[in-house]
């Protein structure tokens, strides 16, 4: 698939903008601060609803307008489909499709599958093992949206089962047996939806692990990259089995019990899981280089991206600010791996940071102002 032709109006810098792009790749190069990385930013957010940048919508809004509104002509099999997303702050987001209105935003979520690989991405190797189960469960969605609706589902959850272990924790006295009911079925709720969640990412990672070593064996010949998923359990082997994973989770909230009434939290379910990265046989956190750091988070997005192609179409490729972290060898590496993808769009300050071999569309940003050069 590809985005054929991006509008913008009061996104981020953009009080308007209209972009036609093609197939193959377009780069987009111009001084610090001019607007390149808003670009493909809204390129990501019309496809994932999020940010790769902000956690909140307010910043995506230029400063002094009320809302923002992102089209993409999405060209996917030879049909066309006009994604349309309002952004309103502080209130629910609005989608058009093919210019009618659709009930819910997320219906959205599919028709465009983008991989963005940005400089942020060197907290998925470096950061907290949060930032590493967002990763799994963001790629589980652009998979199958339908996995959003599972990780909610295990949100409330957790939210409710939380809110009650912690009043019994502050009341720092013997539960009574109502309190004790109620959190046996809030036990089997979090035992199913977890085991849902838990089974999606275990195969996620069977299936990823492979690409990703590939990935980081292209990138850093010489490195051997692996993947493990740790749960709560301390179990060594988990089946993927729906049942088996509840029966199992059920068993460990039922041995955690005591210390999850004393310290008012859920210690069990893959809220608490870890996807360990190791390069060699050393844990890439805490131990990798920062050139190792950074290539590793790049063979994650890699890998994501083959395995999104690998369900039949290729998704869109975004490398903001990708080549200037990379020592020359990587650089072209880099540019070979990505050269047959369908679409990708490149972010760069100087357009020496961009390898020559990426040859195709060129743009200058500056001042807010988007032309086509090439
Ligand atoms: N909501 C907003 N309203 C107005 N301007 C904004 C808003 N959000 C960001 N900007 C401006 O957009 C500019 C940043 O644009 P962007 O991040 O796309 O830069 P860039 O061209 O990728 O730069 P670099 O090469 O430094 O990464 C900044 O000048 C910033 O002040």
């Amino acid at each position: 698939m590809h985005v054929a032709h991006l509008s913008l109006a009061d996104f981020r810098s953009y009080a308007s903008a209209e972009i036609a792009l093609d197939p193959g790749v377009s780069t987009f190069v111009g001084p610090n601060g001019q607007g390149k990385t808003n670009l493909v930013e809204a390129v990501g957010y019309v496809a994932t609803h999020g940010s790769h940048r902000v956690a909140t919508d307010a910043p995506l809004v230029r400063q002094g307008a009320a809302r923002a509104v992102v089209r993409a002509g999405v060209v996917r099999d030879e049909r066309r489909a006009l994604l349309e997303l309002e952004i309103n702050p502080g209130r629910a987001n609005r989608a058009r499709l093919n210019r009618s209105p659709v009930p819910k935003p997320r219906e959205l979520l599919g028709i465009l599958r983008t991989v963005l690989f940005a400089p942020e991405d060197l907290i998925l190797v470096k950061g907290d093992p949060g930032e590493r189960r967002r990763f799994m469960d963001e790629l589980l969605t652009a998979r199958a949206p339908r996995f959003a609706g599972v990780r909610s589902d295990y949100d409330r959850v957790l939210k409710q089962r939380n809110a009650l272990l912690k009043s019994a924790a502050a009341h720092r006295r013997k539960p009574g047996a109502e309190m004790l009911a109620t959190l046996d079925v809030w036990d089997s709720h979090l035992a199913r939806t977890g085991a849902e969640l838990l089974a999606a990412r275990l195969e996620l990672v069977t299936a990823l692990a492979p690409l990703v070593a590939k990935a980081y064996t292209a990138l850093a010949p010489g490195g051997v990259a692996d993947l493990e998923y740790r749960n709560s359990l301390d179990a060594p082997e988990l089946s993927t089995d729906r049942g088996l994973l509840a029966a199992a989770l059920q068993e460990g909230l039922a041995r955690s019990r005591k210390s999850e009434l004393e310290r008012g939290v859920s210690l069990v379910g893959p809220h608490r899981d870890e996807l360990l990265l190791r390069l060699g046989e050393l844990p890439a956190r805490g131990y990798a280089s920062h050139g190792e750091s950074w290539s590793f988070a790049l063979a994650l997005r890699l890998a994501a991206f083959e395995l999104l192609r690998a369900d039949g179409d290729d998704p869109v490729l975004i490398l903001d600010d990708v080549f200037a972290e990379l020592d020359t060898g990587r650089r072209t590496r880099l540019a070979e791996l990505v050269a047959p993808a369908e679409q990708v769009l490149v972010t760069a300050a100087v357009p020496a940071d961009v390898p020559e071999t990426l040859t195709g569309a060129a743009y200058d940003v500056a001042e807010g102002e988007v032309h086509r050069v090439r």
